[in-house]
């Protein structure tokens, strides 16, 4: 552009030319006739259109030298969007709006679908900085839609609505939206899931906001573990707070993810459990395991001796040493109605269930040697159980140990011999913690950092994956 704006001056007729030539010696004359005052009349124009050509250049040429020379900015997903659709509108809007861009994360979990609406600053030529999350959630998750499409598009419609009050109108074009399902989704057959999915993606490309074709898809668990750990780092004031490993626990699946300080570590890991990615200039390498049908609702069906999408048969029900002795109930997992029982009184529940649970787990996990020298943060429901057995503030969160978790459990086992409690899975749940942390390689002794939030932000996969994906959006562009 610079270039042509030189040529289009050099292309001026060879008057006007000479006229931008000459122009200082041309004011002190005398009284003139009508060619010259015709003349001094083309002289005025061409000076104005010399100045102004002469403040374009320089203009043009700055904004060129910035382009070419500063450090390429982390491009707001704003900025990709307006180039890849070519809009020049949008690119004029976009690049004085730079400094501020949303970014919309749907996580389609097992259990609830929740909106993630995320808000960046950014300071020319730095990385971009989350200044504020507007969380939502919903239940049932996307997966209990199986058999019913139509009606899950009311709740993402619904969190949509969410989004559309926190991102000002103007920026609704550029702000992408996605969705990333997680284990529901990965345990129902393809067909199913993929109806679901097209009709979350129908209800985004009617929305008003940045829709592109992989808007919408099913997360692989390594890449969940990923962008946890991710996520970890675009967290406000982030950089003294890099952990070193996560636990998630799901509804369906479980993930351990950790920044591994032992060779041997990656070496010895099996394949495809081990990521890389890029961050602030630096390759981070990470063993990164998930474990299908181990997260906790899941869990509970296996230890209840039920079968993943499969209804009990007639006059069937499940019979389990982990439930209060006498207790008779229903319970509801994707979708499907099971009839649960406990056993007789008389059992000691906490060996009795025990037994059951590390039969459930035998042979289902990779013990990884080295975290017992790591700190661990836990998440989703290692933080809700801790929280219901008054281990831990609901609110504030806190620290236990795998030890704690024991003591609560035989606890709750024990006082449900007598009685059955509000929660008549607790005694269960917080027996499966115990042996699924011991299994994935802490000893009794591993304390362990309980956290919802931090910094008032949801600790998710979900800021991961979006800085992520407005990182691609960005590579996109250059
Ligand atoms: O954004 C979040 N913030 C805090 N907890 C969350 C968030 N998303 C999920 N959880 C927790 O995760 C658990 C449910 O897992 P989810 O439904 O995501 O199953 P999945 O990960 O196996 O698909 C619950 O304990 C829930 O509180
Ligand atoms: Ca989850």
């Amino acid at each position: 552009m610079f270039i042509s704006l030189l040529i289009s001056i050099f292309m001026l007729p060879p008057q006007e030319r000479m006229v931008t030539q000459h122009l200082s010696g041309m004011f002190d004359h005398g009284p003139l006739d009508q060619g010259q005052m015709q003349l001094q009349r083309t002289m005025k124009i061409s000076k104005r259109f010399f100045a102004f050509g002469i403040l374009t250049c320089i203009a043009v040429y700055v904004a060129y030298v910035k382009w070419h020379l500063g450090s390429k900015p982390f491009v707001g997903a704003t900025e990709g969007v307006a180039e890849s659709r070519g809009d020049k509108l949008s690119h004029q809007a976009v690049s004085t709006d730079l400094s501020v861009f949303y970014g919309i994360m749907f996580d389609a979990g097992s259990t609830g679908t929740r909106i993630h609406i995320f808000k960046f600053a950014q300071q020319p030529r730095e990385t971009p900085r989350l200044t504020h999350e507007t969380f939502k959630a919903l239940k049932p998750g996307l997966s209990a839609y199986a058999d019913d499409v139509e009606k899950s598009g009311q709740g993402i419609k619904e969190l949509l609505e969410v989004a559309k009050k926190e991102v000002p109108m103007e920026l609704w074009k550029f702000t992408p939206l996605v969705l990333k399902a997680t284990a529901g989704l990965r345990l129902l057959p393809g067909e199913k899931a993929q109806k679901l999915l097209e009709k979350v993606k129908e209800i985004f490309q009617a929305s008003p906001f940045f829709v592109r074709d992989n808007c919408v898809s099913i997360m692989n668990g390594t890449d969940e573990g990923e962008q946890l750990y991710r996520g970890s780092f675009c967290t406000p004031g982030n950089s003294s707070r890099r952990s070193v490993g996560m636990l998630d626990l799901g509804g369906g699946s479980t993930q351990i993810t950790f920044l591994p300080r032992a060779k041997a570590t990656l070496q010895t890991s099996p394949s495809g459990h081990t990521t890389s990615f890029q961050m602030f200039n630096h390759t981070y390498k990470l063993y990164s395991y998930s474990y299908l049908g181990l997260g906790l609702m899941s869990a509970r069906l296996a230890i209840l001796g039920g079968v993943e999408g499969k209804p009990l048969g007639e006059g069937e029900e499940l019979i389990s040493p982990c439930l209060p002795p006498g207790f008779k109930s229903e319970w509801q997992h994707a979708e499907i109605v099971y009839k649960i029982k406990g056993q007789k009184a008389g059992e000691p529940l906490y060996e009795s269930c025990s037994n059951k649970v590390a039969k459930m787990l035998y042979k289902k996990v990779h013990r990884a040697g080295e975290v017992k020298d790591l700190d661990f943060y836990i998440f989703s429901y290692y933080y809700d159980c801790a929280a219901e057995a008054g281990l831990i503030d609901k609110e504030k969160g806190g620290s236990l140990t795998v030890g704690d978790f024991e003591i609560a459990a035989k606890y709750v086992c024990k006082t449900m011999e007598i009685s059955p409690g509000n929660n008549p899975f607790l005694c269960m749940d917080l027996t499966y913690i115990t042996f699924l942390l011991q299994e994935l390689g802490f000893p009794k002794s591993q304390g362990f950092k309980l956290a919802r939030k931090i910094d008032n932000v949801e600790t998710s996969w979900a800021l991961g994956a979006t800085f992520h994906y407005i990182d691609s959006l960005n590579r996109l562009q250059y």
